[in-house]
């Protein structure tokens, strides 16, 4: 079974509006490019930057971001992964990704749960507890291509998430991100083989396009694992949409060939 799929690497700026108008003309590319899928980076409608996040935080559903994108999903019939935005919910904001079905339909949400805190000597320190508050899901959606998992950006460092989404039947993981530029050259394509070949799935990361005027200079690099750890498309640090078919009978052929996950000794670890 084949998905065509699109990674929306776009250039995300200070004005949402631009923002917005850049995402609706990538998926209608992604679209046109016969894409099934298309998905959209980590905050995608904002600056990365903990002092826009509280200024460009929406409701979700009835905010302005996700009437569009399930516009755009019902225009185009997509399923759309919509990155993530800033979600306001009473006082507190999280960071959230919204995914529509081909009629526009809210069919799951997931709320970063791992908050990007880090401060990496000579290289970068960022706060998001500072404004953010985390979610408390593993988030695994049904498709017509099977069981699907988000995370977003920091989440994929947390072994334990993957291997959930895995051990509940997903088969392809999709993460929203935005890594920057010390720890993209060191750990983003790593990470992303890792998960893939720890848990026998697809994994695929959206980024936004490096702005080097940003206050937070994002990696780029969106890309495309199979479950056999290869990378099988990645874009540079410009914009461009990434359109990668999945063949989705790989993950049996690795799982046959290397039954590790039916292999796991739960009763030593
Ligand atoms: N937006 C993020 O969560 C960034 C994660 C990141 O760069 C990392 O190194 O992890």
């Amino acid at each position: 079974m084949k998905l065509k799929t699109a990674l929306c690497q776009l250039p995300v700026k200070e004005d949402k509006q631009e923002n917005l108008n850049q995402a609706a003309l990538m998926l209608k590319a992604a679209a046109a490019g016969g894409a099934h899928m298309a998905v959209l980076p980590e905050m995608f409608n904002c600056p990365y930057d903990i002092h826009s996040f509280r200024d460009y935080a929406e409701i979700i559903p009835s905010g302005e971001t996700t009437n569009l994108l399930a516009d755009l999903a019902r225009t185009h019939g997509l399923f759309l992964v919509g990155g993530s935005i800033p979600e306001l919910d009473g006082e507190l904001i999280y960071n959230t990704s919204v995914i529509f079905n081909p009629k526009g339909e809210i069919i799951a949400t997931h709320r970063k749960a791992h908050l990007f805190d880090i401060n990496v000597k000579n290289g970068i320190e960022f706060t998001e507890s500072k404004v953010l508050s985390p979610g408390n899901t593993a988030t695994v959606f049904e498709t017509p291509w099977g069981k699907f998992g988000v995370e977003i950006c920091y989440d994929i460092r947390f072994p334990e998430l993957t291997r959930k989404m895995a051990k509940d039947g997903a088969s392809v993981v999709i993460v929203p991100a935005a890594f920057n530029m010390t720890t993209g050259p060191a750990h983003w394509e790593l990470l992303f083989r890792s998960r893939a070949l720890d848990n026998q799935v697809f994994m695929l990361g959206t980024s936004p396009a490096r702005n080097p005027q940003a206050s937070y200079v994002a990696y780029g690099h969106s890309l495309a694992v199979n479950p056999w750890g290869q990378v099988l498309a990645q874009l540079d640090e410009k914009p461009g949409i990434l359109i990668v078919d999945l063949d989705l009978t790989q993950i049996e052929e690795v799982r046959e060939s290397l039954p590790i996950l039916k292999q796991r000794r739960d009763d030593l670890y």
